[in-house]
């Protein structure tokens, strides 16, 4: 079976508060890219993974594993191996949800194999990771809590480029920075009204609205970064230009033709 594992940008994202759990209290807007992995999955014999290229981490390591031993816990249903093979396309760390779309996939189809209610698949998939109980469906939907609060809107048909930085960016280590900054973070903009300004084609307040909180710490680590998105500005046709997630692939948004 070929499963496509859709990344996802974030068109809005602001870290609200931080929580006991030692989490963040998020707030996003998710839109569903074009780019996706792909992944061709079987049951077999014994569980065999290979990747094009070879990932830099350990299969124990992988978030699909983690993503079958949760599904195993959760379920009960141990007794069966998966035979994977992964083409990475979305950058690793890129602020894609690379991993948590490949966890997502994996998710479904086993879902579907063993009969799991939604409920039940969206519970699991919050033990696995933040952005993927969004993934699980993808499409365009404002996210809160750690991420797993989902309104699903009416998916926008944005035109997106991406523009992958080649930085692999810690994800845990971009939120303590915001949390040593937290002082000087500046929060702005308005989910609702860009996508609202987005689905009119109002670009105006569109601009006025997309905002990613982590620009304001990954850019002093990586200024290369800042350097991209001021050139991106630059283009005619651009409604805006944005990190997704905690970095470092960029992206504009384009003008309906
Ligand atoms: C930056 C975003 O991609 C925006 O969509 C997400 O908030 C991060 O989602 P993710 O990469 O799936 O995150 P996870 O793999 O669940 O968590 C990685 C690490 O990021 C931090 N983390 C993640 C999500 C969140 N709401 N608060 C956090 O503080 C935690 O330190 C966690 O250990
Ligand atoms: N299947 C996988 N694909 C990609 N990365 C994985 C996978 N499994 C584990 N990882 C680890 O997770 C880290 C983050 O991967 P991922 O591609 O999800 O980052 P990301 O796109 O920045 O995610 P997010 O946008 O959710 O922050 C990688 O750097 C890698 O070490």
């Amino acid at each position: 079976m070929h499963l496509k594992a859709f990344g996802k940008v974030n068109l809005y994202l602001d870290v609200i508060s931080r929580r006991k759990d030692s989490y963040h209290n998020i707030l996003t807007l998710f839109q569903s890219i074009n780019e996706h992995d792909d992944i061709f999955i079987e049951f077999s014999k014994s569980e065999i993974f290979e990747s094009e290229p070879p990932l830099n981490i350990s299969w124990d390591n992988n978030i699909i594993k983690k993503s079958i031993e949760t599904f195993k816990k959760e379920t009960g249903f141990y007794n069966f191996n998966l035979k994977i093979k992964l083409i990475k396309n979305l950058p690793m760390g890129g602020g894609l949800g690379g991993g948590s779309a490949n966890a997502a996939a994996v998710l479904n189809f086993l879902s579907k194999n063993f009969k799991i209610s939604e409920k039940d698949l969206f519970e699991i998939s919050c033990k696995v990771g933040s952005d993927v109980p969004f993934l699980l469906k993808g499409g365009t939907a404002i996210g809160k809590g750690k991420g797993e609060i989902l309104e699903f809107l009416e998916p926008l048909k944005l035109n997106i480029k991406i523009y992958p930085m080649n930085y692999n960016i810690d994800t845990k280590k971009m939120y303590e920075k915001i949390d040593q900054n937290w002082e000087s973070i500046i929060h702005f903009g308005d989910p609702y009204k860009l996508y609202k300004a987005l689905k009119n084609n109002d670009v105006i307040t569109a601009k006025q609205n997309a905002f990613n909180v982590f620009e304001q710490v990954v850019f002093k680590e990586y200024p290369k970064l800042k350097q991209k998105k001021d050139d991106l500005e630059k283009d005619e046709e651009i409604i805006f230009a944005l990190m997704s997630g905690s970095g470092s692939t960029l992206y504009k948004v384009i003008e309906a033709n």
